[in-house]
């Protein structure tokens, strides 16, 4: 980001070009594009967000720039946005504050709704990791005894992470931070410098919120379960190890279990019924 993009970002036009005079719909996706942006790395692109790399203030940073949608009716559109925007950095400056790791918030522009966080670095998603974990234990299962030994110390490390998940989620719920979008791919592992170990890092808070209720910690567990169990097969067991972390782990875990159990229970019947 170059100083110019600077003093755009920081002192944008009193009249905000992405309104159309007299119209309600919003604009082309295109046109809302900021000018700080161009040129910055897009990193993904998505329904709702586009994410970019770039540097701000000399640091490595991902901005998460949610964009309108040209369906909705413009002063509807502005305000879920800013609302989508605000509970996620919400949601982040809480969990740092309780000492989750969440990437740090470096800015908010609330007028393109972009956000500007630390870009965790020498990461990997949960997801991809697991993935190429069961990838590898599956090559190497009809080959020598040593391998099998290099299957359990896989094994032992998938169990290590899972109950790092849980640990993080306990701590998490019983700060009433609901993430809203628990996947293995709204994890990151992040390795150490010297490559001596990882630690986790929670993502995409976007449709996080806060609630002290245990029926939405159960409902965030279940949407964890689903994808998890989706996305990575044969991990019943795995996902049972992050379930007991959890519940050692929180001090109010036994409730929000229970909802878990009925929740499921709920899920069951729908499908049952169609
Ligand atoms: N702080 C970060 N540091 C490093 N990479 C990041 C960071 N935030 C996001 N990413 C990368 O960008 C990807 C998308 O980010 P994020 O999940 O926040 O966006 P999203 O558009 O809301 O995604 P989704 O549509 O999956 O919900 C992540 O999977 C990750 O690879």
């Amino acid at each position: 980001m170059t100083p110019d993009h600077l003093v755009a970002l920081l002192c944008p036009p009193l009249h905000n070009p992405r309104r159309r005079r007299g119209g309600n719909m919003a604009p082309e996706k295109s046109a809302t594009v900021p000018q700080f942006l161009r040129g910055a790395e897009l990193v993904k692109q998505g329904a709702e967000a586009r994410v970019y790399r770039t540097q701000f203030l000399g640091r490595p940073t991902i901005v998460k720039e949610r964009f309108s949608k040209r369906y909705r009716h413009v002063a509807l559109d502005e305000k879920l946005t800013r609302r989508r925007t605000v509970q996620e950095v919400r949601s982040i400056l809480r969990c740092r504050r309780a000492g989750i790791p969440a990437p740090a918030v470096y800015f908010v522009d609330y007028t393109s709704h972009c956000i500007f966080l630390e870009e965790i670095l020498r990461s990997s998603t949960v997801r991809d990791h697991i993935a190429s974990t069961q990838q590898s234990a599956s090559c190497t299962v009809q080959e020598l005894d040593r391998d099998q030994d290099r299957e359990l110390v896989q094994e032992q490390e998938l169990e290590q992470l899972a109950q790092q998940v849980g640990q993080i989620l306990a701590k998490m719920h019983d700060e009433d931070v609901i993430h809203g979008d628990l996947t293995t791919s709204n994890m990151l592992l992040r390795r150490s410098p010297e490559d001596r170990g990882s630690d986790l890092v929670l993502i995409d808070f976007g449709l996080s919120y806060i609630s002290a209720l245990p029926e939405d910690k159960g409902v965030d567990l279940y949407v964890l379960e689903k994808a998890f169990l989706s996305t990575h097969p044969h991990t019943e067991a795995l996902f049972q190890k992050l379930l007991k972390s959890y519940s050692a782990s929180s001090k109010k875990s036994s409730a929000v279990l229970k909802k878990l159990d009925e929740v499921r229970l709920r899920g069951r019947k729908r499908s049952m019924v169609g």
